[in-house]
């Protein structure tokens, strides 16, 4: 296979039955075969992708200290600004020559579960930039209704019921990440110099990139494949948590950035199901011996992010 498979979301929004479940099953053979698909007919005008690239680049030209102000390691719930090499997508081969910032589902400083210290539900933190809030939480619910509509084919495809997600998907973990890869930094031996290889973590990632390639997936016969971005499209991922609760009927795929020739840009939308969903295959698939014993998505998503951030480490493990 040389290029990803392209779906269309319309057919996942057809009233007739049939278009949907032809959909799902043409959705569900990329989850199943390579873990990657493009995604196009989803509704997001180009306008709104260009505001958001000119948002994240005001972002990432602000001066260190306004960034720094705003850092994640002030945060217990994965909200704010990651500094050029503080982050390993793979610790074995080094730390990312990129810079991020992630913004979650924004709830009040006073809401219920910010004051109990839920996981995964904090406050967000802004950069004073107008309008900037506001267009990007715009998008954020953009995302949300986009992966909310392919769970609808996911779950059709396995034979679930089509709303099978929809009571594990009231307030999702979902984190919106706008990413700056510098040009022609990092440690030229390494093929994943600007994010290191790695699967994604949670159900589905919706990522937008600028025209600058650098994304390079791996297929099952371990080839490296480029994928470019495709004007209007998303290029979208099965994370681990969905490969886990599909008892690893969907794949989710090693993919690296490499360090790029120009300044590159992408936006990430990771969605995940509600921090206290049950991720167990036995519901999707309760006549298969599960692979994976159940575990809640906030418990399985902070396993994962404590191996990624030395600060949010065990202090044995930040000390060595
Ligand atoms: O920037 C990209 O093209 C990919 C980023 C990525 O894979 C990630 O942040 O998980
Ligand atoms: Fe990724």
């Amino acid at each position: 296979m040389e290029s990803l498979p392209i779906i269309s979301m319309a057919g996942l929004l057809s009233e007739q039955p049939a278009e949907r479940q032809a959909t799902a099953n043409e959705l569900g053979r990329a989850c199943r075969d390579i873990g990657f698909f493009y995604l196009v007919d989803h509704g997001i005008p180009d306008s709104v992708f260009e505001a958001l690239f000119e948002d994240a680049s005001a972002f990432f030209s602000l001066p260190s200290d306004r960034k720094e102000a705003l850092s994640i390691k002030r945060s217990p719930h994965n909200r704010g600004y990651v500094a050029i090499q503080d982050e390993k997508l793979n610790p074995v081969s080094g730390a990312d020559s990129k810079e991020a910032f992630n913004i979650g589902h924004d709830l009040p400083a006073d809401h219920p579960d910010v004051l109990n210290n839920k996981p995964f539900c904090g406050v967000n933190y802004w950069p004073d930039l107008p309008g900037w809030r506001e267009r990007t939480l715009n998008y954020y619910h953009r995302c949300l209704n986009v992966a909310r509509t392919l769970h609808r084919g996911f779950a059709l495809d396995m034979g679930a019921p089509e709303d099978f997600f929809e009571s594990r998907l009231i307030e999702p973990i979902a984190t919106l990440r706008m990413l700056r890869y510098p040009a022609a930094q990092g440690d030229p031996q390494r093929a994943d110099g600007a994010a290191g290889t790695h699967t994604d973590y949670g159900n589905v990632t919706l990522l937008k990139t600028d025209r600058v390639p650098g994304l390079e997936v791996r297929t099952k016969d371990g080839q490296w494949i480029d994928a470019p971005s495709l004007p209007g499209a998303f290029v979208c991922n099965i994370g681990d948590c969905l490969m886990r609760w599909s008892n690893d009927l969907y794949q989710s795929t090693p993919h690296r950035v490499r360090t790029p020739e120009a300044e590159r840009y992408s936006v990430a939308f990771f969605m995940e199901a509600d921090p206290d969903a049950m991720v167990d295959p036995r519901d999707l698939f309760p006549h298969q011996e599960p692979h994976y014993p159940p575990v809640s998505c906030s418990d399985y998503l902070a396993q994962r992010l404590n191996s990624t951030y030395d600060f949010r480490a065990e202090p044995r493990q930040a000390n060595r």
